[in-house]
């Protein structure tokens, strides 16, 4: 890490927590998909989440999103009590999620899109066109802005998913494996703007399951087993934690 990032890292981790989870916990039926997470973000900061499959890290950030109400716990965004709060509400206050798998409106355009999730964060239809416009940009964009969103392809179904998340103004960002299924290059292209997303100040939770990618953004770790976080903290004190690795077993960690 340089200089510049490590002060940045120590600012963020002293600043107060822009988003607070208080012993979180979600029950689908029988099934414990998440149980007793507590973890800060502060602003600015970008967290990688990784664990094995079905540890629970969808579930956390669709509660961190409002997309469905916890079973137990709380949520606290800029000072405020969100846990009840529904998806459209959190995402006006602030936070916004990406889908695994994207979610275009097909047969509107790439623009139209993002001009959609740009009205509904708020401001008039001026305002809606310039931001549209600047994350469009953002995201590399621009030159497929008339292209209908049922032709991308993988790589840019995964770039409009992030400049519609971008567009509605979020100091969060929550990105939910955006970079499953790229090639190497495809995901270097989405490290470059999830790092310009980071370098205007927004604070983001990325969960991806290559961790080398991850830690082209994030500065801290956390890892997830069977609903619950199993370690928190500086990427390579948790890739080498004992109960991470016990998790990992029979799974490639790259
Ligand atoms: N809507 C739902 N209804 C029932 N069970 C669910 C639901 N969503 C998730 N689960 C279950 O909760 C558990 C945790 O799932 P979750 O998707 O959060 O894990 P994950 O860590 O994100 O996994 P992956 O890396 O495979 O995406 C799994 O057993 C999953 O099948």
């Amino acid at each position: 890490m340089t200089d510049a990032a490590e002060h940045q890292a120590i600012g963020a981790a002293r600043a107060a927590p822009i988003l607070s989870a208080r012993n979180l916990g979600k029950s689908f039926g029988a099934l414990r998909a998440m149980s007793e997470v507590t973890l800060d973000l502060a602003p600015g900061e970008a967290v990688g989440i990784v664990g094995p499959n079905g540890a629970g890290k969808s579930t956390l950030l669709a509660a961190l999103a409002g997309s469905f109400l916890p079973s137990e716990g709380t949520i606290t965004f800029d000072g405020r009590d969100i846990t009840r709060a529904g998806a459209a509400e959190v995402c006006h206050l602030g936070i916004a999620k990406t889908h695994q798998i994207p979610k275009p409106f097909d047969g509107l355009t790439v623009f139209e899109n993002v001009r959609v999730a740009a009205a509904f964060g708020g401001g008039g239809d001026h305002a809606a066109d310039e931001v549209a416009y600047d994350a469009l940009k953002l995201c590399r964009m621009l030159p497929l802005a008339n292209q209908r969103a049922e032709r991308l392809g993988l790589l840019d179904r995964k770039r409009l998913e992030v400049a519609r998340a971008l567009a509605t103004g979020p100091r969060v960002i929550l990105l939910d494996e955006v970079g499953g299924g790229l090639t190497d290059a495809e995901a270097e292209e989405l490290v470059e703007i999830i790092r310009a997303i980071r370098a205007r100040g927004t604070a983001i939770i990325w969960i991806e399951h290559i961790v080398h990618v991850l830690l082209q953004v994030a500065e801290r770790l956390i890892c997830m087993d069977a609903g619950r976080v199993i370690a928190d903290g500086d990427p390579e004190a948790v890739m080498k934690d004992p109960q991470v690795m016990e998790a990992y077993l029979g799974h490639s960690v790259e």
